[in-house]
């Protein structure tokens, strides 16, 4: 076990983790930017700004200042995808200690180099044993303890199980596995089908649609994700299908939230800003978009939705191109 553990980002994830593993280590410090929400764990033990009526436990602690990750054998990373290359870099300058476990939690894949974010962590800080924790895991739930499953990805067998005890409560159940690549393409490539099953419900299309959505889409990630390196066996999984039927179909997903707003008509601004909060789908889109087109995989829903976002393509009319594609055998 871990005797204390950093978490930076002071959002919904890392609020929600802080409430996991809180109470079952002495001390976890949560490292924000934000002084407000700083402040308000610090004296009430909560955050409403990103996870309202979540209460942390005793141990949990807050501040600004990165520097305090140097203190603590675990370092969490629950920021968006956006922010990992520069937060790591950053970290890189204070020194961590070489044994220090960097753990990340954000789903996405950078823009440019399609790197993943295990692979930002290990350019940026190459002495750190790395790992991964990706599954149906929405933040408002976990706060609830409301039970839920995880898969943690790790080279190091002993890591591995090191985090599995962490990640272990009543209500949370977590697996191991070495297929880094798989889970966190599940779990980055979600995120856009997302977006594109709340379209479909933003324009009442009816649960037939979204399922056939959801079942293609799960055809396109795991040919997608194998391309990118992933094994087949993962997509099938608590990061592959099991992220992807949460998030489609969650009133939590923000993605899925995103896409409503868009289906019934709003801007993708107009969308993003009512949100307050990351959709990592957003940017992912266009990350995923590029990657599928290096790889030369063939992802029509992902394509659907980067018109939709990108290309001012109007919601129904990509839906119905989707639909009058070709005629093709279902397996392939
Ligand atoms: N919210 C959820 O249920 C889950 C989220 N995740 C992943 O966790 C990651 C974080 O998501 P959320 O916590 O939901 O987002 P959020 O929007 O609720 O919180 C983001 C946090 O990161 C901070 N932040 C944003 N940009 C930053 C920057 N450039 N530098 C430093 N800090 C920055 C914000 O101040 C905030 O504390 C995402 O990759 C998301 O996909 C994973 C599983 C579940
Ligand atoms: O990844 C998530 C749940 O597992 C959170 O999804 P959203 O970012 O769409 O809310």
């Amino acid at each position: 076990m871990f005797e204390s553990a950093a978490i930076l980002g002071t959002g919904s994830f890392g609020t929600a983790i802080a409430h996991l593993i809180g109470s079952r280590l002495p001390a976890v410090e949560m490292i924000g930017r934000d002084e407000a929400v700083v402040a308000a764990i610090n004296r009430d033990r909560q955050n409403p700004r990103y996870l309202a009526g979540a209460t942390l436990p005793a141990g949990v602690t807050a501040t600004t200042g990165l520097a305090a990750a140097k203190k603590h054998p675990l370092v969490i990373f629950g920021v968006p995808t956006s922010a990992t290359r520069a937060i790591a870099a950053e970290l890189a300058g204070l020194g961590l200690p070489p044994e220090t476990v960097l753990l990340s939690c954000a789903k996405g894949i950078e823009r440019g180099t399609g790197d993943r974010m295990s692979v930002i962590l290990r350019e940026e800080l190459p002495d750190h044993p790395i790992a991964v924790l990706s599954g149906p895991n929405h933040a408002e739930e976990i706060s609830q303890d409301l039970a839920t499953c995880a898969v943690i990805g790790c080279e190091d067998e002993v890591i591995a199980e090191r985090l599995q005890q962490l990640f272990t409560a009543p209500h949370f159940r977590s697996y191991t596995s070495d297929d880094l690549a798989g889970i966190e393409l599940g779990g980055a490539i979600k995120n856009v089908y997302a977006i594109a099953a709340g379209i479909a419900h933003g324009l009442g299309l009816g649960d037939n649609a979204i399922a056939a959505l959801v079942t293609r889409a799960l055809a396109e990630m795991t040919r997608l994700g194998t391309q990118l390196g992933g094994r087949i066996e993962t997509f099938a999984g608590l990061s592959g299908v099991g992220d992807l039927i949460a998030t489609c179909f969650s009133e939590h997903s923000r993605n899925h939230r995103v896409g409503t707003a868009l289906g019934q008509g709003k801007t993708l601004e107009e969308a993003v800003d009512s949100l307050g909060m990351v959709a990592e789908g957003v940017p992912n889109t266009l990350s995923i978009y590029e990657a599928a087109r290096s790889c030369g995989a063939r992802t029509p829903i992902i394509d659907a939705v980067h018109a939709i976002l990108y290309q001012d393509m109007p919601a129904a009319k990509a839906l119905r191109e989707l639909l009058n594609r070709d005629p093709r055998p279902e397996a392939e």
